[in-house]
């Protein structure tokens, strides 16, 4: 096989299998050289704005060198001559660019080049494949055409390559994109179910740190003050720098942050401009909630998706902070409405309701326990004339303190409730051990001295009496006696009956 034969043998080796471009390049450079007799044969690339041409490979055979790597102004080149003149050949440069300062150093004689122009879209200048030789070369239309074709054979290379590089960074961006949206909806999901917001902010920190378009994102829950001021916790590793970073936000921008929260205002905002970190503000009906600190590590207006990936973010916790809000103050409102609905108005005591319901697990208890119950009925002694003679308020007032008296003699979980008008109930547990006879004696002893004595009325306390105490009657259920409310009260009540009864005839 001739040296020519095992050229083309593999240059169309290279043509079919190369895997990069110097494998296709090299034997069409050794090819040329071959062919034409030029010393130096090589491809350069020029810049995209054409600046600089740079001599990417080369095959050197002769005296003249060219390297590789190579860096010369654009417009200083013989190559750029060449195209501006439209010759691909140059027999005698001397003659022809005596001008050329590079061409006299290089002792150039004879010059070849043609451009290796994109073959999609603008057909951009990519760069030139030449030859040259110090000695004078006889160059053929062959070696021009081949010349071309090697020429062709390369920009078509160089064009899938591009081509190659362009679909990979969009597949790259697409990629990117979708893991945005995937992290998106994760952190959608889990402020939809989220119940509490300083957990919640922790995790999605740590979900937002999976993104490389941030180096770093610290989480903070804030909690407004009565005085106005923010108190703030820091949810993971928040340095000491971000910590004060947020602390200023939260006491110097107050003002953008009022304009946040009645939405009037974009959530995202600049902790610190030119360090590129940006405040997430989280808000909820009338406070800031929480802040979220992103160090970015690229330009957002350049990045759609990973602008629309954090806003999101931060309305997600800002729902999820409101919907928390909400909660809770309907959970505060239920608590009044139940104690309202369970409590006695006028003394604060628990009223019928409450005390059936209490009365019922406490006998159930004492079955269980097998302790006995005492159920004590208190009934005013005589209130009608204190109301007549100070009056309904002060009546009200009366029954104020009485009902308070009434509370010290309560013992651990014992319960004394407003049963009706100037009607109270008592309810103790006792102990296997007890003697009824003691406990009550001692019992009654305790509610009379605690509700009897002076009470001070009026707003000055202008006004007193000298309370001699109520009629108490006391019952005791037993393990095994009927476990029903009412039925202990009515015994309660009919005990009380004979207990003023009795004060009644002392008294006359
Ligand atoms: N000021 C005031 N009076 C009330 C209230 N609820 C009930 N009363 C009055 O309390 C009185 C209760 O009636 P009684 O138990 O018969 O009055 P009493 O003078 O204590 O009678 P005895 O128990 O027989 O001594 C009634 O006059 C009611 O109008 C209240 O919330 N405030």
């Amino acid at each position: 096989m001739s040296q020519l034969d095992h050229d083309l043998h593999t240059l169309a080796n290279s043509v079919a299998h190369a895997d990069d471009m110097e494998a296709l390049v090299r034997p069409m450079l050794k090819l040329i050289s071959r062919c034409s007799g030029l010393e130096s044969v090589y491809l350069t690339l020029i810049d995209s704005d054409k600046t600089q041409q740079q001599v990417w490979l080369a095959e050197n055979y002769g005296e003249l060198q060219i390297s590789e790597g190579l860096k010369v102004d654009w417009d200083d080149t013989l190559c750029k001559r060449a195209l501006d003149e439209g010759r691909y050949v140059v027999k005698n440069v001397p003659n022809c660019w005596g001008s050329s300062q590079a061409a006299s150093e290089l002792k150039i004689q004879t010059y070849a080049s043609v451009p290796v122009h994109h073959v999609h879209g603008d057909q951009q200048l990519l760069g030139t494949l030449c030859g040259a030789s110090r000695r004078g070369v006889e160059i053929g239309d062959e070696v021009t055409e081949l010349l071309h074709l090697c020429g062709e054979l390369i920009a078509l290379q160089l064009s899938r390559k591009a081509h190659l590089m362009h679909a990979l960074e969009r597949a790259t961006q697409a990629e990117a994109r979708l893991n945005k949206v995937e992290l998106n909806s994760q952190i959608s999901r889990q402020c939809l179910e989220a119940q509490s917001l300083p957990s919640i902010l922790a995790k999605v920190a740590e979900l937002l740190d999976q993104d490389s378009s941030w180096s770093a994102i610290d989480a903070f829950h804030t909690v407004l003050q009565a005085n106005g001021d923010y108190t703030l916790s820091a949810l993971n590793q928040a340095n000491d720098h971000s910590i004060a970073l947020a602390e200023r936000l939260l006491r110097d921008e107050h003002e953008l942050l009022q304009v946040i929260i009645r939405n009037q205002a974009d959530p995202l905002i600049w902790a610190d401009p030119e360090e590129q970190v940006l405040a997430l503000v989280v808000t909820s009906d009338d406070s800031v909630d929480a802040l979220l600190l992103v160090y970015l590590q690229q330009d957002l207006a350049q990045c759609q998706d990973s602008k629309f990936l954090l806003s999101s973010t931060t309305n997600s916790l800002s729902l999820l902070a409101s919907r928390l809000e909400d909660h809770r103050r309907l959970e505060a409102a239920n608590q009044v409405l139940e104690h309202h609905a369970l409590h006695d108005v006028l003394t604060g005591l628990p009223n019928r309701r409450f005390l059936i319901e209490k009365l019922e697990d406490k006998l159930s208890e004492g079955e269980r326990l097998e302790v006995p119950i005492y159920i004590a009925f208190v009934d005013l002694d005589g209130f009608k004339a204190i109301n007549h003679t100070h009056g309904h308020d002060l009546g009200d007032v009366f029954l104020q303190l009485f009902a308070a008296r009434l509370t010290q003699v309560l013992r651990g979980h014992d319960l004394v409730a407003r049963y009706g008008g100037d009607e109270f109930v008592f309810v103790g547990v006792g102990s296997p051990e007890d003697d009824f006879k003691t406990v009550q004696h001692q019992l009654i002893t305790r509610i009379r001295e605690a509700t009897s004595g002076v009470y001070e009325l009026g707003p000055e306390r202008c006004e007193w009496l000298d309370y001699t105490g109520p009629s108490v009657g006391l019952i005791e259920w037993q393990p095994g006696d009927v476990c029903d409310a009412d039925i202990a009260i009515a015994k309660a009540d009919a005990a009380m009956y004979e207990d003023k009864k009795q004060r009644r005839n002392q008294l006359k």
